[in-house]
């Protein structure tokens, strides 16, 4: 007989962002990025963290303080170490799941790479002016965006 309680794509799909972000360093928030094509073909993931060859140890993690030793300048975002870490050719008309609503900057690399549809998680800075921008970009250029509807489906992953 099938199985009746297999995961769908999304929950596939947001499940590995979620993993995904597992690895970040940053101990406020940790996101993940999960690149699928239309064949539901996984493309790349990534989560946020320091440029490579910028050792985590000796960055900033702080949120406040001096601009420069804060961890704003340097952190690369999920989405885009996603996006960068794709080396297959063209995104055109991929989704992106992702554990938190795009910012400003990686709208505007999710727009030029051709991705087509956001799928996020939480949009804990939805009254930030990056996320209004990102809105603002994505509504423009026609990239949809919606939010995951957890199934309340729970995986323990005993790692
Ligand atoms: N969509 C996003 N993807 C991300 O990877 N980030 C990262 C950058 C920082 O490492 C952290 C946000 O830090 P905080 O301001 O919540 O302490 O999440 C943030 C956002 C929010 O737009
Ligand atoms: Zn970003």
């Amino acid at each position: 007989m099938k199985r009746k309680d297999y995961i769908s794509w999304d929950q596939y799909f947001m499940g590995i962002a979620l993993l995904s972000a597992q690895r970040s360093k940053d101990d406020h928030t940790q996101v993940g990025a999960c690149l699928v094509n239309d064949h539901n073909k996984i493309l790349s993931v990534g989560y946020n963290g320091m440029p490579i060859g910028c050792n985590d140890d000796d960055m900033p993690w702080e949120r406040e303080g001096e601009p420069l030793d804060t961890k704003y300048f340097y952190v690369c975002h999920a989405e885009l170490n996603a996006i960068l870490n794709y080396g297959g050719g063209s995104l055109d008309g991929a989704r992106v799941y992702v554990t938190l609503f795009p910012c400003n900057e990686c709208a505007k690399a999710i727009i030029q790479s051709g991705m087509k549809e956001v799928i996020y998680m939480q949009d804990k800075y939805a009254d930030s002016d990056a996320t209004m921008a990102s809105k603002k970009m994505f509504d423009m250029a026609g990239v949809t965006y919606r939010q995951f509807q957890p199934k309340g489906q729970r995986i323990i992953i005993d790692l």
